[in-house]
């Protein structure tokens, strides 16, 4: 049987803005890190590696497609995943969709292509771990997988991406810490309070070293 492969032209990525925000206290796209809003921060690192982008948020976003939740109520990052999953499986030739999130500025630059890398099916889903953790809204998703997550979400009261998770076929994908100059950053490391971004203006400092 041939081996199953997947490059950047079959691959759509979406970031996930859609949140409330509560602990930022304000929509955390337009935060300023460093000279550059979130979003901007988040659509740099994603746009090389996949063929197209758009952002799945309430709110218009800079040059880029801008997909709603198709839930209503903010039902959390499973909505957006939901969302991402239905707009890429209208894109002609797209074959799966990579989620990420908009609060998680350092994400590696070569997420997608390890994730891809991965994949030995073509219905498995890659997600992204760090440290011995998964962070399930980091996933390559095959858009194949719509209509069931169409189905659980009319079921599942909780719609946690943990629990759709376990319904599939899933590899998990381990990614290093990266070396900066103050110390080693996790690259999943992302942005919730007032404090983190602090916190993330240091590494970014410590990353421009
Ligand atoms: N589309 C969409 N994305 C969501 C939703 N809830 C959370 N997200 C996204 O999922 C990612 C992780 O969200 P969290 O940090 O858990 O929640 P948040 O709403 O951003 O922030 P808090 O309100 O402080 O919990 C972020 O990229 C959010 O924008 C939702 O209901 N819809």
């Amino acid at each position: 049987m041939a081996e199953f492969s997947l490059d950047r032209s079959d691959i759509a990525g979406v970031v996930l803005a859609g949140g409330r925000s509560q602990r930022m206290g304000r929509d955390k796209s337009g935060v300023m890190l460093g000279a550059e809003s979130l979003l901007h921060h988040v659509l740099d690192r994603l746009s090389p590696q996949v063929f197209s982008v758009a952002v799945n948020a309430d709110a218009r976003a800079e040059n880029v497609p801008v997909i709603p939740d198709r839930i209503p109520g903010k039902a959390g990052p499973m909505a957006g995943i939901h969302a991402a999953m239905t707009y890429a499986s209208g894109l002609p030739k797209v074959s799966h969709v990579v989620t990420v999130s908009v609060d998680c500025p350092f994400f590696p630059a070569d997420l997608v292509a390890r994730l891809a890398a991965a994949v030995e099916r073509p219905s498995q889903i890659a997600i992204a771990s760090s440290e011995g953790r998964s962070h399930p809204v980091f996933g390559l998703w095959p858009v194949t997988l719509a209509a069931d997550l169409e189905a659980w979400i009319a079921t599942d009261e909780k719609r946690r991406v943990r629990d759709f998770l376990l319904r599939h076929d899933v590899t998990e994908v381990a990614f290093p810490l990266h070396p900066t100059r103050a110390s080693l950053l996790d690259p999943f490391f992302n942005i919730n309070t007032p404090d983190d971004l602090v916190e993330a203006e240091r590494w970014l400092e410590a990353l421009r070293a």
